[in-house]
């Protein structure tokens, strides 16, 4: 479980998260969303290490991230899986390489354990057959899943995914979807994702976080969100024509 309490963040004089409380429990597919420039990759970076918050705490199961000992810093960062926007991979790697990049950096398993490992997960995300291809060989899709086996590799408490529709289109969306929902029960992870998908929001939102200009303006699940009654989160909600054209027949 993640737990963040009060996180502010500034930049000069730009105020992007105006403290931030919530609680992100492990199994299930806790979403961070709202609309661009809200401060949704701030608070991520700010919940994965990346940038240190100037007020508030971020607690892994009751740890204190920001107030921890340089080695429990690392010792809890060894147990987060990040999927990034793009992908993030390696092009001079092959597949099976990049999945292996974090077990490389971050243990000393032999070869032949570390080829194991790699494959189980390229199996578990149903690339075991592109484990010898390069980047430039695979769609948008594969690339995703080859994000996802390497965040899962090092046996990830923690799962985190950075807009991890980008790019890719509906149908190959929604199966990427259905993957970080199925490994987040399989392993029994606390998966925070920043989206402004909705349709990820309706498929696979256990919790939902909506920011607005730095401010947690609402926080329920995919059941509630879309008999809420905050006008922010309804224009973000029914941007989208379909929705819109649905939500008439509800009511
Ligand atoms: N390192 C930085 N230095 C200065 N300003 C930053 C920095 N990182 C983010 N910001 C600013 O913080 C604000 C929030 O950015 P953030 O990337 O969190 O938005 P977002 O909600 O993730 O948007 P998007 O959906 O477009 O990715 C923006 O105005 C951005 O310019």
């Amino acid at each position: 479980m993640i737990e963040i309490r009060n996180v502010k963040k500034s930049f000069a004089s730009k105020e992007v998260l105006k403290g931030i409380s919530g609680r992100f429990e492990k199994g299930r597919c806790n979403l961070i969303i709202g609309a661009s420039g809200t401060g949704k990759s701030v608070l991520l970076k700010c919940i994965v290490g990346l940038i240190e918050p100037d007020e508030g705490e971020v607690l892994f199961n009751g740890k204190n991230f920001w107030q921890a000992s340089k080695q429990d810093k690392l010792a809890i960062r060894r147990e987060i899986g990040m999927l990034f926007q793009g992908g993030a991979l390696f092009d001079s790697m092959t597949v099976e390489q990049n999945v292996m990049f974090p077990l490389n950096m971050l243990t000393n398993m032999p070869l032949s354990e570390k080829r194991d490992r790699v494959f189980e997960c390229l199996r578990r995300v149903g690339l075991e057959d592109a484990a010898h291809k390069m980047p430039s060989e695979i769609s948008g899709g594969m690339k995703k899943r080859v994000g996802i086996a390497r965040a899962i590799v090092m046996n990830s408490k923690y799962l985190f995914c950075d807009e991890p529709n980008s790019g890719l289109d509906p149908l190959t969306s929604i199966k990427i979807d259905a993957l970080i929902k199925e490994l987040t029960e399989e392993y029994n992870t606390t998966t925070i994702v920043v989206t402004h998908d909705m349709n990820s929001v309706l498929e696979i939102g256990d919790y939902i976080m909506f920011l607005h200009k730095g401010h947690k303006l609402w926080e329920g699940n995919k059941e509630s969100i879309i008999d809420a009654e905050v006008p922010e989160l309804q224009e973000f909600v029914f941007a989208n024509k379909i929705l819109r054209s649905m939500k008439k027949h509800l009511h």
